[in-house]
Parts: C-alpha cells; structure tokens; sequence
C-alpha cells in the first residue's frame, strides 16, 4: 500500500452475533480500550487473554508494530490456540507510529473502519500500542475528536507492567529533557496490571507498587500472571464517557493550546462533569511519542509537546533505585485459550514510511521539540535457510547472556524462525535476559520460509551484532564473534 493512500479496513465476514444497529434503535458507541506498557511487558499477552475469554464480543484490534516488527506480533496473536484468523482479517495501516500519525492514518483507518459500508460493527476496538509509545496523544485524540466520538469512547487506558523489570525502567539514567516511557505510560494508566507475578518475590512487588504509586497515586494495581485479570476490570471501564469519572490527570483540556516550552500546570485538575463536551477539541498538535522512539522512525514528529510535557510533569521524580533482581527461571508457555472471533488490524508502522510522513508533520505543524535518544536502535536479522535449533539458542544464549565487557543493554528480541526438521514456525521471545522460543502455526503452503529476528535495545553495536549472527549461520557457531567491547 502506498504511504500517501488512506488505509482501508477489509470488509469481514465472521460467524458471530450481528450488532448492527435496527431501525429506530440508537446506536451506541464502541468503546475503545488502549492498552499501553514498555517493551515485553505483556500488552500482546493481554490482548490475547481479553480475545480469548469467553465474553461474546466482536473485536477489533489494532497493533502498532515498528516496521521490522511487520508480522512477528500477528504471528504471536495468531499463534494462540483457538483464535482463528484469515488473510481476510488482517488489515494494514501503513501509518508510522500510531502516536505520531495518531491524529492523520491512525485516525482515518478507525473511522473508515467504523464506517465500513454494509459492514457488522463491532463490540470493543483494543489499541495496542508500541512498547516506546507515549499512549497521550492516542486517548487525546480518540477523546477529543468531535467526529469520532458520535461512534467510538475512550473506555480507558490500562498499562500491563513487567514486574521483573518496571524497576530499572522506571529508574534508567535519561538525557536531560527526555522522556522515561515507562514513567509516562504509569502516568496515563486507569489502571495497571502488575504483570509476571511467577517470576517475582513479593518484595519486589511491593517495591514495584510503592513506584507506581509515587506516579500516580489513584490508579488500581491488579496483579497477574501471563496478564489473565479479570476483563470486567478492563473492559467497560467508562472511564472518559458521560457514564463514568473522567480521570485523565496528565491530559489538560488546554494543552492544545500551550506553546512548546510553556509549563503546564503542575496538577491538572481534571473534574469535567456528566455529559461535559465544551472544552474537547480536536487537537490541532498532537504530541509525539517519546523522544526514544523516534529513534526508531525519524527525526521529526508534532510540534507541539504539550501533551508529553504535561504529561512529564505529572509523572513524580522517582528516587534513583537499583533493579529488582530479575528472576531467572525460564518464560512458561502459554497458557490454554478458548475460541473467540476477533477481527485483527495490524497497525504496522513502516520505519522509513514513518520517517517520510513525521518529517512531513514537522513540516506542516513545526519544528520537532525534543532530542532523540539516537541510544536506543532496532536490529533486524533474516535467514534464508532454515537454522539449527539447538545452535540458534546458544546463540541466543551467548548474546544475552555473555555479558562481560559489554556496554550494550538488550531490552527486547522478538523473531518467527524457520527451524531445520520442522514445519511449524518457531516464535521467539526474551525480555532483557530471559527468552523463550516455542513451536506456532504451521508454514503455510507457498509462504516463504524465512527467519527473521528484530532485536530493541541501547548501546547496540550492529557490526558485531550482525558478525555474530552470519557466523552462527554460517560456522555453526563453534565460536561466535565476542560482543565485547574493550575498556577504554
Ligand atoms: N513468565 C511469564 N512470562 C510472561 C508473562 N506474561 C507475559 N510473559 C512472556 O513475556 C514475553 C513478552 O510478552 P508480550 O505479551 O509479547 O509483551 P509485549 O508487551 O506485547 O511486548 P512488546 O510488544 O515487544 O512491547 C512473552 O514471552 C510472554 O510469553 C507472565 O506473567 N509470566
């Protein structure tokens, strides 16, 4: 699909309840839940958890992937026992990063996919969000869009947090000026699912709640293992309609309207009323998303920074901690899962697409505000030809593992690998240290074989990455190249 085109959602055609409005009934609005958490915390795990209860729903998810993440997560959705899905389920948005594009693609492929002509509508929109995203300028939008909100709510924003790891996270060392995903997606939570309980002590639990509080001190925390809380939790929260409390402290009604570098108000108080619409606009400068992920797409983005200021400034100052000793034991699978019919929209974002369409932004709305964390970067590998399983874990072992000397800090691998002897596709998966692979779906007939492994991290040293990557392919790794880099 051509970046410039609107994306357009396919029509479906699904076994299911038809909740299209009758003549003479009122139609209701969707609601709309955005899922939000850094990198490996669990968001896609949720989305499974929430697709495969057994709630009667028909939903529609929309994945923001960066662009070499392109079909590894909807491998990981599809690869869930009992969720069946066609090509015709899948949609594209060529849209960058939802929180940068949040207010041209993103928003037009919501609206085409609501007002698909004779199509079914449905039930609930889950928005999962990159793990780098700032998910404000998305609730901002989908909040105060005139033209949406006849036919979508904001139902509310829940965070999965990664137990093991929210510590460091939260407390990463950050450039002067720049953003700390992870305290600002705490910030934007209704509410915050305190996930990995099986691989932490309650220690370490209890420190990570007292974080989360310090940011925000309202918000409900669930604790759970492989996400599985209780959906009437999440779902139907209400949290932004006239049914509900409005509680979107970081979000000021007047954001839109500060000028890049003006201070927001410390505490917003936001006490809207019942049925109160009078101060919703549709902002004209949706904020971007934190200045890391930018290093994923480009240099540009929103002009405005209102939103991620305010948002920075609600987040408390979060006294610098050590980690919480991340537990060692191995990822369990997945869990057993029911059936459900979900309509699944990727949302793949296209780095240099993005790239294109951010710096088109910056263009036409202002000057990018805030500086790129050019530390963090995203390494793509591929192989044509199957790989050795048991290799391919040593040397999965040896990079995340055989750390000594090494400066680079590896937050996130994910991949779908075509293993020698085997015709299912392979799925990896490791948060920091820990990681998993497990067998999925079959290769389909005529799909092409090919491995490929995205790696998210700081400091990454792509030469020696890459070096070390064609020699496991090629030498069978007796040695892999060492990753260390010499002291100075
Ligand atoms: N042991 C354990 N593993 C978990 C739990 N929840 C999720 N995982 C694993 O953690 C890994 C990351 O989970 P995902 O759901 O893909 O995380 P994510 O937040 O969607 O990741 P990104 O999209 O990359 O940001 C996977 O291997 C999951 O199986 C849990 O409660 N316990």
């Amino acid at each position: 699909m051509d970046d410039e085109e609107v994306p357009l959602a396919l029509a479906l055609e699904e076994p299911g309840a038809d909740t299209t409005p009758k003549d003479g009934e009122e139609p209701t609005t969707v609601p709309v839940t955005i899922v939000t958490g850094f990198l490996g915390a669990g968001k896609t795990t949720l989305v499974k958890h929430i697709l495969t209860a057994d709630h009667g729903y028909r939903i529609a998810v929309i994945l923001n992937e960066f662009g070499d993440e392109q079909g590894i997560e909807s491998t990981f959705i599809q690869s869930a026992e009992g969720i069946q899905t066609t090509d015709g389920e899948w949609v594209e948005l060529t849209n960058g990063c939802m929180c940068c594009a949040v207010k041209s693609d993103f928003l037009q492929a919501l609206e085409s996919l609501l007002d698909r002509p004779g199509g079914r509508r449905f039930d609930y929109i889950l928005i999962e969000t990159s793990g780098l995203a700032n998910p404000g300028p998305i609730a901002t939008a989908l909040w105060t869009d005139t033209e949406l909100e006849s036919k979508v709510n904001l139902d509310g924003v829940v965070t999965v947090v990664d137990a093991v790891n929210i510590d460091r996270q939260l407390h990463e060392n950050r450039a002067r000026g720049t953003v700390n995903e992870a305290q600002v997606q705490v910030a934007y939570a209704d509410i915050v699912i305190l996930n990995k309980l099986d691989l932490c002590e309650e220690e370490a639990l209890t420190r990570a709640e007292a974080n989360i509080r310090a940011i925000n001190s309202s918000v409900t925390i669930v604790r759970t293992q492989k996400a599985k809380v209780d959906l009437g939790l999440i779902l139907n929260r209400n949290g932004y309609s006239h049914k509900g409390e409005l509680s979107l402290p970081p979000i000021l009604e007047a954001d839109d309207e500060l000028e890049a570098g003006e201070t927001p108000h410390k505490h917003p108080e936001r006490t809207s009323v019942a049925g109160e619409t009078a101060g919703r606009r549709r902002s004209t400068g949706v904020s971007c998303c934190s200045s890391r992920a930018h290093s994923f797409h480009a240099k540009g983005g929103a002009g405005a920074s209102a939103i991620a200021a305010a948002a920075a400034a609600a987040v408390a100052a979060v006294a610098a901690g050590g980690s919480s000793g991340a537990g060692s034991a191995d990822l369990s699978p997945a869990g057993s899962l029911t059936p459900a019919s979900p309509l699944l929209v990727a949302a793949t974002a296209s780095a240099e697409k993005a790239g294109r369409r951010a710096s088109l932004e910056a263009g036409a709305i202002g000057e990018p505000d805030h500086v790129h964390d050019s530390q963090v970067s995203t390494i793509s590998l591929r192989a044509e030809l199957p790989v050795e399983l048991e290799k391919f874990k040593s040397w999965v072992d040896h990079l995340l593992w055989d750390r000594e000397n090494r400066t680079d800090e590896i937050y996130r691998m994910k991949g779908v690998l075509s293993v020698a002897g085997s015709n299912k596709k392979h799925t990896l998966q490791a948060v920091y240290e820990l990681y998993e692979v497990l067998p999925g779906p079959a290769w389909q007939p005529g799909e092409q074989r090919l491995s490929r492994v995205v790696l998210i991290g700081r400091n990454l040293r792509t030469a020696a990455i890459k070096a070390s990557w064609a020699s496991f392919l090629g030498a069978g790794l007796e040695q892999p190249p060492a990753l260390a880099v010499k002291k100075a």
